[in-house]
């Protein structure tokens, strides 16, 4: 996701949120601003050609595209991304998302990225190419296709291991979920790289980082409590990743975005319903150590990659074509995506972005949830009969 800019670098704009007054005057802070890869200014289709066909993805204010390199003949995803948002120049951003690609490139579970091209309007992220696509697609496959228990294991232990390394260096993801955690291939099952650093932070113990967006089923309560981030935040979202992992369903999906804040502000979740029938004590054990309200109460990457449920031992080998995992592990609400307008455009990615908690009423609605007479990916477990309605909508004070 990439987050609209900050009015201005100095804007402090007094926010009402769960009727506190806030300051809002930290947009920029958390930001890296050193890079040392080249910006090429050359023309970037000079280099590379298009490969026909769907783009990779698209987001707000960027799209990604499958590129071959002239030269080398290898594939690439390209990423444009615009440097005006809503009339503010948003470079500055774009550069700290190359930044921290360039602090993670030892790990192998983040992207890489090969080149950078600068032109008038955009920048281009030329990244590693992720066949596999995303995780999403699998968690909310048919049972035959979706993940099996162990394979959620090990691409969670690589999660992890990714989200361990950003985190040991200060850097905290703030955008995890299953739309931003790729795979390297499909079939046979791959490995995965994680994308998509343009709501990451930089955290430090001196400065106190606090901001508002995020994917709204994924959020964390601090989030919407306008109360500091920290590295705990992302493993909420591990901890919701890791549900739709195993279930193919999101855990705190509501009706509507009031109901989703509402189940995550009150952790409205059960480890008895339905979707969680078959699944491994361990695995359950590993969600609650996460989805916990308090921040300094979540287990850290570290602890998680030594939990129990991710040390279980692989199942012997089956036989070819064994058939179904049976276990009830796997997603049992098929997902038909229908896109109006998509053509040749390829995917508009069901991306909700809040941009403060207290904007409720603006928050962009999923592309899905408007055009999709299908049924949704996710069930939806929880019903509140009354309003949300701590969050007030401050008309004109938004942050971005
Ligand atoms: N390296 C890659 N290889 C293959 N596909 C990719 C790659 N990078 C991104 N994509 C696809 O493009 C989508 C959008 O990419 P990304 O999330 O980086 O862009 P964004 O504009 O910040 O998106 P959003 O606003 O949806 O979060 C991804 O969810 C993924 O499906």
């Amino acid at each position: 996701m990439i987050p609209e800019c900050p009015r201005s670098a100095e804007s402090q704009s007094r926010t009402r949120c769960y009727g506190q007054v806030v300051e809002a005057n930290q947009s920029r802070s958390g930001l890296l601003s050193d890079i040392r890869t080249p910006i090429k200014t050359d023309a970037f289709h000079d280099h590379y050609s298009l490969i026909p066909g769907r783009e990779l993805g698209r987001g707000k204010f960027a799209v990604v595209k499958k590129y071959v390199e002239k030269c080398t003949g290898k594939v690439y995803a390209a990423k444009f991304m615009r440097k005006r948002r809503k009339g503010q120049d948003c470079r500055l951003e774009i550069i700290h998302e190359i930044a921290v690609l360039e602090l993670a490139t030892s790990s192998p579970w983040v992207v890489d990225l090969h080149e950078v091209y600068e032109t008038a309007s955009e920048m281009i992220l030329v990244l590693e190419f992720a066949a596999g696509g995303e995780i999403f697609n699998q968690c909310v496959a048919e049972r035959d296709e979706a993940f099996k228990p162990e394979d959620v294991r090990r691409l969670m232990r690589q999660i992890l291991e990714g989200i361990a390394y950003l985190h040991k260096n200060s850097v905290v993801h703030l955008d995890l979920k299953p739309q931003n955690i790729l795979l390297t291939s499909d079939s046979p099952l791959g490995d995965i790289k994680i994308v998509d650093f343009g709501l990451s932070r930089m955290v430090s113990s001196n400065q106190e980082l606090r901001e508002i967006m995020g994917t709204p089923e994924y959020v964390a309560p601090e989030i919407l409590n306008y109360e500091p981030i920290s590295t705990a935040t992302d493993m909420w979202s591990i901890g919701v990743l890791a549900y739709m992992m195993l279930t193919g369903t999101s855990p705190f999906l509501g009706d509507d975005k009031q109901e989703t804040f509402l189940n995550i502000s009150q952790i409205n979740i059960s480890y008895s319903t339905e979707e969680l029938q078959g699944i491994e004590q361990p695995a359950i054990d590993f969600m609650k150590s996460l989805l916990i309200k308090e921040p300094q109460q979540r287990a850290t990457a570290e602890e998680c990659l030594q939990h129990p449920w991710l040390q279980l031992p692989p199942p012997p080998k089956e036989a070819e074509g064994a058939g179904d995992t049976a276990s009830g592990q796997t997603c049992s609400v098929p997902l038909t995506i229908s896109e109006s307008g998509e053509g040749e455009q390829g995917p508009v990615s069901e991306e909700l972005i809040v941009m403060a908690a207290y904007t409720l009423g603006q928050c962009r609605q999923s592309d899905k949830e408007s055009i999709t007479p299908e049924p949704k990916a996710v069930s939806k477990r929880f019903k509140f009969e009354e309003p949300f309605g701590t969050l007030q909508e401050v008309p004109g004070e938004f942050i971005f």
